[in-house]
């Protein structure tokens, strides 16, 4: 199988290009050879490619940054997302699309479906939405693949975050009461293949969730790191009134993997190995 990837330094990205196995060639635009800003030209890279699938795992991810520049967001997670999807039909190969639990409000407890109605937050959601409905629209094969919470080795991620103030701080102060599924870049990586493996077999796309499970808040998840890790620091539970950022993140991240297991065999994965994973990798 062959893949044209967007993104090659992101997270999900990286774990691509060492995931994949030897009967899959990979090959990775990277933003000085497609720049999402330029829609055009990403249907352009599509269209040229002599591929199988196509997978997009490049986006706006800088949340906070979102608030204020949400036209540029808006072209990058909404219209260049439109622009492969329409050009993957064109060429009649299948799109996998990597999305987000920020779409939903996070109202409740109950853990979202596909089907459970979107209505984001903030301005990184609401431009993650505009590219689902773009790649919806586009009309060709594809999977839209909505995860949480992601973390590797590389890049910024909470992990590393929480990595560096265990080692400059006695405590940190982190959110209580926002719960969701922290997801290893890793097992997207692998769905993302499996997935457009899948596709090209002729299965059926839709949209699907993979969140790394049990589900945690991020004070849970920063007790866990600093555990694994060996640093003796302490977590202190606050709300999240106590932490303001420009984006409101919504409280309730739970995502539901069922559908994903009955159509691709994919299970949540647990995140606790990881974690162990990415802990090793870092050598911390
Ligand atoms: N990170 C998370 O916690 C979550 C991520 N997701 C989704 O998962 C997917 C992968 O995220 P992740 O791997 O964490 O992302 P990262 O933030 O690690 O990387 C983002 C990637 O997108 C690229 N990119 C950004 N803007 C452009 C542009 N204008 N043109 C070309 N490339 C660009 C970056 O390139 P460069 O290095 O050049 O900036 C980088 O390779 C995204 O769709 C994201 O929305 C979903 C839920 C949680
Ligand atoms: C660093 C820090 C963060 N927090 C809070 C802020 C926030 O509510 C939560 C997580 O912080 P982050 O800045 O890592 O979160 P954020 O950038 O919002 O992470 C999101 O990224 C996008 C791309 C997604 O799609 C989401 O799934 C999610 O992973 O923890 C603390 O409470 N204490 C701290 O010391």
């Amino acid at each position: 199988m062959r893949v044209l990837l967007f993104g090659k330094t992101g997270q999900v990205a990286t774990e691509i290009l060492r995931h994949a196995p030897d009967d899959v060639t990979v090959t990775s635009l990277g933003r000085e050879a497609a720049d999402l800003m330029q829609p055009g030209d990403c249907a352009e890279a599509v269209l040229s490619a002599e591929v199988d699938a196509v997978v997009n795992a490049a986006a706006w991810t800088a949340v906070d940054k979102a608030e204020s520049e949400e036209d540029a967001a808006r072209v990058v997670n909404g219209e260049a997302p439109f622009a492969m999807a329409l050009a993957a039909a064109r060429k009649g190969v299948p799109f996998v699309h990597v999305s987000t639990d920020y779409v939903f409000d996070g109202q409740g407890t109950d853990a979202f479906t596909p089907e459970s109605p979107v209505a984001p937050r903030n301005a990184y959601g609401r431009t993650k939405l505009l590219g689902e409905e773009g790649v919806r629209h586009a009309g060709g094969r594809h999977v839209i693949l909505r995860t949480s919470w992601v973390f590797s080795a590389h890049g910024a991620n909470f992990v590393k975050t929480m990595l560096r103030l265990g080692r400059e701080r006695e405590a940190v102060d982190v959110v209580d009461d926002q719960v969701g599924g922290p997801t290893p870049a890793a097992a997207i990586a692998d769905a993302c293949l499996g997935i457009a493996r899948a596709l090209t077999d002729g299965a059926e796309g839709g949209t699907h969730h993979l969140s790394g499970s049990p589900d945690v808040s991020w004070a849970d998840f920063a007790r866990a790191i600093m555990e694994e890790a060996g640093l003796p620091r302490r977590v202190n539970p606050i709300p999240t009134s106590a932490w303001p950022t420009l984006a409101k993140r919504p409280l309730n991240s739970r995502m539901s993997g069922a559908s994903l297991e009955r159509a691709f065999g994919i299970a949540r994965p647990d995140w606790r190995a990881g974690l162990r994973d990415v802990l090793r990798e870092l050598g911390a």
